[in-house]
């Protein structure tokens, strides 16, 4: 199977809708995302679920601890059978090595991504936490770090995108949220960019939750956005 680009977010409280979801995608159509949200209510059973119906899972839970247990976490992340797993690159090389390391070199292992700066933040609250903005100064020294401990890519900005492509090369995969058409809200996204130009500033994934599962109609939607990622012209 092909890797598909867009990646759906089920960020909902219980399995109910995000299964309801999936049974209206198609694992050709999409990968989809298991988050905080999801994984708290209803555990690895889940996410078994979705790898059964033939989709590839990115389990989306930002390990970042202590080496040995965020390379445990990752074995057990493996185990349950998703396509990708991520660290926070906060965590340091040490820590994404041995991520990295626990998720041994065979073929089907999860591919595993770091992330850099989250889309939530702007310079002011880069600037909170002790980082000076903008974020492409950190996405850019978090990416090397992340490429230099074998990691496989990173989650970012799609305003960053070509950046990390021209520092760790087009092999290295560029995972962004905060994908915003001009139709869905922001919300608590800062460093947002729409479908078509994150594919066209070197973006390889495009996470998308809320514009596609809070959408009064949520495949329209996600047409939508399909028909904009092909540069379809607008419907009249
Ligand atoms: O920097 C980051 C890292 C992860 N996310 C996650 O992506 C989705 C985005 O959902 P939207 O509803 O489209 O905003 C969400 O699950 C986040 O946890 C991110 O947004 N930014």
């Amino acid at each position: 199977m092909s890797d598909p680009k867009l990646i759906i977010a089920l960020d909902y409280p219980e399995a109910g809708p995000a299964l309801a979801l999936a049974d209206r995608l198609s694992p050709a159509r999409c990968a989809l995302k298991v988050g905080k949200e999801l994984f708290v209510a209803e555990g690895p059973r889940l996410v078994e679920q979705l790898v059964g119906r033939g989709y590839r899972v990115f389990l989306d839970l930002k390990f970042h601890d202590i080496p040995n247990t965020v390379a445990g976490a990752c074995r057990s992340a493996a185990r349950l059978g998703v396509w990708m797993v991520n660290v926070h690159a906060l965590g340091g090389s040490e820590m994404m090595q041995a991520a990295r390391e626990a998720l041994g070199d065979s073929n089907d292992r999860p591919l595993l991504t770091a992330v850099t700066v989250l889309t939530s933040h702007s310079d002011a609250t880069l600037h909170e936490i002790g980082l000076a903005g903008p974020a492409d100064g950190a996405v850019r020294r978090l990416a090397g770090l992340a490429q230099g401990a074998r990691v496989d890519g990173v989650v970012c900005s799609a305003q960053e995108a070509g950046l990390v492509r021209e520092t760790c090369g087009g092999a290295f995969l560029r995972v962004t949220p905060g994908i915003r058409p001009q139709w869905a809200a922001r919300g608590d996204q800062t460093r947002v960019l729409g479908p078509a130009q994150a594919l066209a500033r070197g973006a390889t994934h495009l996470v998308v939750g809320r514009p596609v599962t809070q959408a009064d109609d949520p495949m329209a939607a996600l047409h939508r956005l399909e028909a904009e990622l092909r540069g379809d012209p607008p419907a009249s």
